[in-house]
């Protein structure tokens, strides 16, 4: 029987076609692991391992903080009541009834590190435990944030992180072992990660992916759209990827990663912020897996270590895959050519001598004004799983806002039914 040749890299295929996932891999992208070899290309950040009674506290149910003396109540003559209080659970005082327990007793010393740390940073700092910062958790923080300017501030968030408690019990999900590492989830050396914080722009927050040790493709971190970063796609792409060509691709111990970066004005430096796993886990954000996984290869560039913004002449090898040719000016399925003055170039070259001249870089995908991605409505993110699933539901159902706002009205109206029947009911 002829075999059935099919143009669809994605025919035939009954899961995600990733490699296999090793534990090494998982820890090469912990940031105690990767920072040290990254410290001056990263926003100010300091580690401080965590002992075991610290990540058991982390691991226990119920949210019960430590009496800090910073911030312990101060009982005031005057007025009769104590000068500070708050609703969440603390080690009882001497004078109170109850007996004292110092929860941090078993670790004073990793909470003392973390207090001289804060201050070290200024005071302010976002915390982040080996892989994941607690986002999903900044309702539960005064500051909306996770702009943390105590220990208790940090404890709070990272006990009310389900992103935390991922690290915490599944960093090893779906891993197979590798010769270089066979080590347990019980094992992993557990860090907590303090960075300075500072105003970041989400505007300019990208993911990127690389495969084979070339960069793929990247995209906005933030699911909005910002008009200012269509006239400056060039110039991000040709940053990015010489960023990566000269930091990262021959340093990072696997061929597969995706990174973020922070690229602030006036856009000429670009921070690492995060390395993370190639793997399901990881959040391909504006593509999707399947997209990245079976994504022709960039084409070889010969000359392509260009480590200085004077080098300029790069020369294509002839690529077979036409597709990887094909143009994208803003949202398109590959990379980009761009002339040296950083201009797109739409459509394929004419000439080899053309194709000579130019420079390929990665897609870079951003949200355009009328994207379904775009209609957030201002809610901060992560915070889908606290509606009701039916608002959740209908939100996903449509291309757009009308369609929402549609399946929204039908929503209420089946609501409206239901109570009005229930009362009927109980009337009765
Ligand atoms: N120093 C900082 N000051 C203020 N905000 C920061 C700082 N560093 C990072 N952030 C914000 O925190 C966000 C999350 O950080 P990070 O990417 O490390 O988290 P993560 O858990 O690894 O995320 P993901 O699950 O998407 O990989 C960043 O996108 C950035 O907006
Ligand atoms: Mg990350």
């Amino acid at each position: 029987m002829p075999a059935i040749i099919s143009d669809d890299p994605a025919a035939g295929l009954t899961e995600l076609p990733f490699p296999p996932v090793t534990k090494a891999h998982i820890l090469n992208c912990s940031y105690h692991n990767w920072h040290p070899k990254y410290r001056a290309i990263t926003p100010k950040s300091r580690v401080v391992p965590l002992t075991k009674p610290f990540v058991d506290y982390l691991r226990a149910d119920g949210i019960v903080l430590p009496d800090d003396e910073d911030e312990r109540p101060e009982w005031d003559d005057d007025s009769g009541v104590f000068s500070s209080s708050d609703n969440i659970d603390r080690a009882p005082d001497d004078d109170e009834e109850e007996e004292d327990v110092d929860v941090a007793a078993d670790w004073r010393e990793t909470h003392d590190a973390i207090k001289s740390v804060i201050a070290d940073l200024g005071g302010k700092v976002v915390p982040k435990l080996n892989w994941s910062a607690p986002k999903d958790a900044t309702w539960i923080n005064a500051t909306n944030s996770m702009e943390c300017r105590s220990p208790n501030d940090i404890y709070l968030l990272l006990k009310s992180s389900d992103f935390v408690t991922h690290d915490l019990e599944h960093a090893f999900d779906d891993c197979v072992d590798s010769p270089a590492s066979s080590i347990q989830q019980s094992e992993i050396p557990y860090h907590l990660v303090l960075r300075k914080y500072f105003q970041l722009n989400p505007s300019v927050e990208f993911r990127c992916f690389a495969r084979g040790r070339k960069l793929l493709c990247m995209c906005q971190r933030d699911l909005n759209h910002f008009d200012f970063l269509f006239n400056m796609q060039s110039k991000l792409q040709s940053l990015i990827q010489e960023f990566f060509n000269v930091r990262l691709r021959d340093s990072f111990p696997d061929d597969n990663l995706t990174f973020d970066v922070y690229v602030p004005a006036p856009y000429n430096k670009v921070w690492l912020v995060d390395v993370n796993p190639w793997a399901p886990r990881t959040d391909p954000l504006l593509f999707s897996w399947l997209e990245i996984l079976t994504m022709p290869d960039p084409p070889d560039m010969v000359g392509q270590d260009a480590g200085t913004e004077e080098f300029v002449r790069l020369s294509l090898q002839p690529v077979t895959d036409t597709a990887a040719h094909s143009n994208c000016s803003s949202n398109g399925s590959a990379g980009s050519h761009a002339d040296g003055a950083g201009n797109d170039i739409d459509g394929e070259a004419d000439s080899d001598s053309d194709v000579d001249e130019e420079f390929w870089f990665p897609e870079l995908r951003l949200i355009r004004q009328g994207d379904p991605e775009a209609y957030s409505f201002g809610t901060p993110q992560y915070s889908a799983h606290k509606l009701p699933k039916d608002v959740v539901d209908a939100s996903q159902s449509g291309e757009g806002l009308r369609d929402f706002a549609r399946d929204w009205q039908n929503v209420l109206a089946r609501r409206q039914q239901d109570d009005a029947t229930t009362e009927s009911s109980e009337d009765d």
